[in-house]
């Protein structure tokens, strides 16, 4: 997935002023930027939900996407997701959903409503149905918020064997306190982006 000098204004508040990226399979890829700084467009725009003003997004194969805010109805079970999930990515099984369920320690939930959830095991029902599909090209925004200590290292371990499998991912926050589990690290300032200290590859 590449993009290639993305401008993007709301109004008159310029946001992204030039933004090239490219997210290469096998590396896990960090942006951090303050509040504000324009994380989430950057995500939207590279996931086709918004449309920038100027440059070019270049999609291969299949992709996830977590937003940052949990897409959940309230009334469905956590199987209900994963049914509804399973046949919008025709897959021909849960197996893989059923294991990040274990991995991410949830599985007891699977009968329960979304409304009765805790954010945190919301949060992990928004990642399995990002990454159910096993896709080539993970887009996070925020994906730990809410998750306890032993939660937030499965989540690397989950992370880092999908990197390791050959997979891209893009992990965007505002904290850049594990800039040394990432291959690639980006500061998103003042609508561009800087490479970060932590950069391997720097
Ligand atoms: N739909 C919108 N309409 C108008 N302004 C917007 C819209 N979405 C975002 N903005 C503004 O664009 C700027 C960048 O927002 P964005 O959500 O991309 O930042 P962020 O880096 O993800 O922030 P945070 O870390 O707080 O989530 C902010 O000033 C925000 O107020």
């Amino acid at each position: 997935m590449e993009m290639t000098g993305v401008h993007h204004a709301y109004g008159r508040r310029k946001v992204l002023r030039g933004v090239d990226l490219t997210l290469r399979p096998g590396t896990l890829t960090g942006i951090v930027g303050e509040n504000g700084a324009g994380k989430s467009t950057l995500l939207k725009i590279l996931s086709g939900e918004l449309r920038p003003d100027r440059g070019t997004v270049r999609h291969e194969g299949r992709f996830g996407y977590c937003p940052q805010h949990t897409v959940l109805n309230e009334a469905l079970t956590v199987h209900q997701h994963l049914a509804f999930f399973r046949t919008a990515f025709a897959l021909s099984d849960l197996g893989r959903a059923r294991e990040l369920m274990a991995d991410l320690r949830f599985s007891e939930y699977a009968g329960d409503r979304v409304s009765t959830l805790s954010g945190g095991t919301r949060q992990k029902l928004n990642l399995t149905l990002a990454l159910m599909h096993d896709p080539h090209v993970l887009l996070l925004d925020e994906p730990y918020q809410g998750f306890d200590w032993d939660t937030y290292q499965r989540f690397w371990e989950v992370a880092t064997s999908l990197r390791d499998a050959g997979r891209s991912i893009l992990i965007v926050s505002h904290l850049a306190y594990d800039a040394e589990r990432l291959d690639e690290l980006w500061r998103l300032d003042g609508g561009v982006l800087h490479r970060g200290k932590a950069d391997k590859a720097a």
